[in-house]
């Protein structure tokens, strides 16, 4: 199923009117169309299959069906599936920015957090739903230095020329507006970067190592420089570096405006470990905590 449909969908009104409609009838299915208009250029028609059940995720499933018809010639199906994302936190997802808009502002906000910590998958999910752009610092410094990739820059001209690259990065992030920030993993550990972040919020993406060290396991650490040179299994290794990093780093993350702990989150959805959290209701806890420091006059 196209995933941009699907969004279009979630913030139209009809959704919350199913809702309320799911609400009350928890045992029946709903079905609505209605027309797009604006840019497209023949009426379509969406309907939507609510599925009662709920699966473990406590995630119900919709069904989507966009039927297309051409002046009087009969209506066809042009694209239809079945999309399991859960509608319950697309919406508290959707009613949270809206809430944050007018306390944010504007202002940018800057993810840090260890390799791996969900930086990018978050923060594009972020930028989307504030209607802000996404930008990879990591990814800023590359272009940089003539599309040279993170680990090429650590081989060739070392760690400080890097860290150099990166603040001067962040320099210029400073003068935007609008902006999610993914920040490479140690632009906490110098105090000038801070200085950079401080017109916006930044936030702390806390995850428990041995998540961390899973994730990047699983992808290997090729891109990782600071991860290389180690010996032992893929994730025994990862991990003992990342414990050593996160030793050195662990007070400079923690001067972030606003901490995500992934740990608080599985506590309060009832989750035995962080695995099952989606980077959704990481975005819904981010939002939160962001409203809440600057409800209380932060900034
Ligand atoms: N909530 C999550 N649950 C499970 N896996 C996740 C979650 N968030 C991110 N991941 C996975 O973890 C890996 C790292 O995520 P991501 O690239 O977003 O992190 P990052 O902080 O930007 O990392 P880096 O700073 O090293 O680039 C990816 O493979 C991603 O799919
Ligand atoms: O944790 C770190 O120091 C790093 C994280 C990556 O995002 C890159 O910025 C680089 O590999 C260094």
């Amino acid at each position: 199923m196209d995933v941009k449909l699907a969004q279009r969908l979630q913030i139209s009104t009809a959704w919350t009117d199913s809702e309320k409609f799911v609400r009350e009838h928890p045992t029946s299915s709903l079905r609505f169309a209605w027309r797009l208009k604006g840019k497209q250029k023949f009426p379509a028609f969406v309907s939507a299959y609510f599925l009662p059940a709920r699966n473990k995720n406590r995630h119900r499933s919709v069904s989507l069906e966009v039927l297309c018809s051409y002046k009087n010639s009969p209506a066809s199906v042009m694209e239809s599936g079945s999309s399991h994302a859960s509608c319950d936190e697309y919406l508290i997802l959707k009613n949270k920015s809206q809430e944050v808009e007018p306390y944010i502002n504007g202002r940018c906000i800057y993810l840090v957090g260890m390799m791996g910590s969900g930086k990018t998958t978050v923060g594009k999910i972020l930028s989307q739903v504030l209607g802000y752009s996404f930008c990879d610092c990591d990814t800023l410094v590359e272009e940089e230095v003539d599309g040279t990739p993170v680990a090429e820059i650590f081989k060739l001209y070392g760690e400080g020329f890097f860290r150099n690259k990166e603040t001067e990065a962040l320099q210029k992030l400073s003068m935007m507006h609008r902006l999610v920030v993914s920040t490479g993993g140690g632009a906490v550990v110098r105090p000038i970067n801070w200085k950079y972040m401080q017109n916006g919020v930044s936030v702390w993406l806390d995850v428990p190592l041995e998540a961390l060290a899973q994730r990047i396991a699983a992808v290997g650490t090729n891109s990782r420089p600071l991860l290389h040179n180690d010996s032992g299994n893929e994730y025994t290794k990862v991990f003992r570096r990342l414990s050593t990093l996160l030793e050195e780093r662990g007070e400079c993350y923690a001067n972030a405006n606003v901490r995500i702990s992934l740990e608080n989150i599985a506590m309060k959805q009832g989750y035995r470990d962080v695995s099952s959290i989606t980077p959704t209701a990481i975005v819904i806890e981010a939002l939160e905590q962001i409203e809440d420091f600057l409800a209380r006059g932060g900034h």
